[in-house]
């Protein structure tokens, strides 16, 4: 279980982390969800002790991680898959870390058994794919077989097979009763692997919900309707309050939230506007994140363009 109170981070007058309030709970997946830049290593790297809260706390298990009598059993991390040192073997990597944690060595066996790396154990980690130190990674992270597990961005830079493999991995990790945090910038991963979403930009909380609950409120799903009487059809519609909500698409025609098409249609003929188009439009999820997250991008390709 990791608990974050009022945690700030800054770096100079750079605020990485910013007031963040949230809990991860065993048992399930939960996805740490933000663009670049917004704060989710750094908050990952509180938790595990890494840097300093410049007020706020960043807990495992109740406790700070230096704290912890057996931090390698309590919580395991995949932070910099480049991490481990080149001129080492796997299994060597493995052995160092289990012999200064306290963890027996039959345990570096196993999980590179369980990371699918028991051939390639024996190669310099300098000559390992990404995809091959990302297994690493996780590997050191399960050393410990510990009940909480941090990974951040995993699937960056894996193929389909290793992005498959690390979700089932997280999945089976939270249906062992583990606490299981996950990082990614993608919506569209987030969708496929996490049960609760913890959302940030710019260092501050946008949300904290289920998957569904996210879903059903950022849905850009809607019912497009053009009519020459727009103005009188809008206005009925709007009339009908929350959760219906109308938007002018500003091509003369509008975007119907909360309504069927064919109720869409039903209001049009009693407001006695001539319907010339009407079409249900489905958004991805994705596009909502974006649009949501727009503002609070530093970097990156959706940022608001300036000058002509
Ligand atoms: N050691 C540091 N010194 C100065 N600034 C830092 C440091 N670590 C992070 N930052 C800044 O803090 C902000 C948040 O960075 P962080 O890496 O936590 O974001 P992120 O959400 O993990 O994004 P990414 O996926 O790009 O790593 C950024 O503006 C970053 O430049």
């Amino acid at each position: 279980m990791l608990t974050v109170t009022a945690l700030t981070k800054r770096y100079g007058g750079r605020t990485a982390v910013d007031d963040l309030t949230f809990t991860v709970e065993p048992g399930r997946v939960t996805g740490f969800l933000g663009p670049n830049g917004a704060g989710k290593s750094t908050t990952m790297r509180l938790l595990l002790g890494l840097a300093r809260p410049t007020s706020g706390e960043a807990l495992v298990n109740g406790r700070e991680y230096a704290r912890l009598t057996a931090p390698a059993r309590e919580a395991g991390a995949l932070l910099d898959p480049r991490a481990a040192h080149p001129g080492r073997t796997g299994r060597a990597h493995l052995l160092a870390k289990a012999l200064i944690t306290g963890v027996p060595r039959t345990r570096v066996d196993e999980v590179l058994d369980e990371v699918g790396l028991t051939e390639a154990a024996g190669r310099r980690v300098g000559g390992y794919s990404l995809g091959m130190r990302q297994r690493l990674g996780v590997a050191d992270a399960l050393l410990g077989d510990p009940g909480t597990l941090l990974f951040d961005e995993p699937v960056n830079g894996l193929d389909l097979d290793g992005v498959r493999w690390m979700r089932d991995l997280a999945r089976r990790l939270a249906d062992e009763g583990r606490t299981v945090f996950v990082s990614s910038h993608l919506m569209s991963e987030m969708e496929l692997v996490a049960d609760h979403l913890v959302v940030v930009g710019r260092g501050r909380l946008i949300a904290d919900a289920s998957l569904g609950e996210v879903i059903a409120a950022w849905s850009r799903t809607h019912v497009l309707v053009r009519s020459p009487e727009a103005g009188a059809l809008g206005a009925r519609l709007e009339r009908l309050g929350p959760p219906v909500r109308v938007e002018d698409d500003g091509d003369g025609g509008l975007r119907v939230f909360g309504l069927t098409a064919e109720a869409v249609g039903d209001h049009a003929h009693e407001a006695g506007a001539r319907v010339h188009a009407l079409a249900r439009e489905e958004a991805s999820l994705e596009q909502a994140y974006l649009e949501l997250t727009d503002e609070t991008v530093e970097f990156g390709a959706h940022g608001k363009e300036t000058g002509a």
